[in-house]
């Protein structure tokens, strides 16, 4: 971990998401040891749980053994049908925040290999392509100006587990880790049960996923400088040969036209298979059609009620 920290976050002070589960007790441990003095955590309490006012002051409890500063945020979550998904947009939200406040250069997580291991399965079985199958980075954009790292996506959960034991510490279990109902947790339960989908191996396999994406990435930044126009409302575009780069790019212009858009993977698929036959179509309030060899994209005007 000290090697991938000092690859991911060179210098600065690092903020730490401790949840006090397992994984983000050994991050604390780890970073405590690793950046004595240029650590401090935070633990974000969603409100959602009896418990989790008592586990916020549980890793506080824990920083104060270490000398690590340690902040509770609480941030509020409206019950509904996405409530996972608010929380944690709540969470990187409010973890930005803080870190911006502590004039913090990154904010790590816990995630580990076994975690990248689920998540690529999961991915799979979603159908998802290159960017999806690279699944956890090990570093993105947290707020203007912060990172969010990932130093553990190398180490297994249970040597994590097995160093925060040793401390003689008790770690929060969250149920719906549990829950049968979570695509995660039936990932967790087939890699358990099958011993040739080895997590190191997966991880591997995401590791070189992600490795292609940026390359595409640079590719389509590149072909978006030399090949798109802008006429006057417009973007016109000479699709590349290469179907993903000529994708990514449709992608990007629905974006960047409307930048609410959400575009599922299939439906742009649709959308790609009907532009190389000629036609156009219409996806996220974009419509685009062909002319001249080029794909034309502009906003569709608003239906009349
Ligand atoms: N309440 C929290 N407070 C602080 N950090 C948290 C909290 N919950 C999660 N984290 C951080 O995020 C890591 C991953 O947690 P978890 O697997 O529960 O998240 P997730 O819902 O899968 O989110 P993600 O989309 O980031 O994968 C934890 O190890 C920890 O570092």
């Amino acid at each position: 971990m000290t090697a991938a920290l000092n690859r991911l976050l060179p210098d600065g002070d690092l903020g730490l998401a401790v949840s006090g589960g397992p994984d983000s007790l050994a991050l604390l441990l780890l970073a405590a040891r690793t950046r004595p003095g240029r650590v401090r955590a935070a633990t974000v309490d969603h409100g959602l749980r009896p418990e989790s006012a008592g586990e916020a002051a549980m890793v506080a409890a824990c920083c104060a053994e270490l000398g690590v500063p340690h902040d509770r945020l609480t941030v509020s979550v409206e019950p509904g049908a996405s409530l996972q998904a608010q929380a944690r947009e709540a969470r990187y939200a409010s973890l930005g925040e803080w870190a911006a406040g502590h004039g913090l250069a990154a904010v790590a997580t816990a995630h580990h290999a076994d975690d990248q291991a689920e998540t690529l399965l999961m991915r799979l079985a979603r159908g998802s392509g290159v960017g999806g199958l690279a699944g956890i980075r090990e570093e993105r954009a947290l707020a203007e100006g912060i990172r969010l790292v990932r130093p553990l996506l190398g180490l297994r959960k249970a040597e994590l587990v097995a160093l925060v034991d040793s401390t003689g510490w008790s770690a929060v279990d969250d149920p719906s880790n549990h829950d049968p109902r979570h695509d995660r947790t039936q990932a967790r339960a087939l890699l358990a049960e099958t011993p040739w989908l080895e997590p190191e191996r997966l991880a591997r396999s995401a590791a070189a996923l992600a490795d292609a994406a940026e390359a595409l990435e640079a590719m389509t930044a590149r072909e978006w400088a030399e090949e798109v126009r802008r006429e006057r409302e417009a973007l016109a575009y000479r699709p590349s040969p290469l179907r993903e780069i000529r994708r990514r790019i449709a992608a990007q212009a629905i974006g960047e036209l409307n930048p609410n858009a959400a575009v599922r993977g299939p439906d742009l698929d649709r959308l790609i298979g009907a532009l190389d036959g000629g036609s156009g179509g219409t996806l996220a309030g974009v419509m685009v059609r062909v002319a001249g060899g080029e794909w034309l994209f502009r906003l569709a005007p608003p239906r009349r009620t």
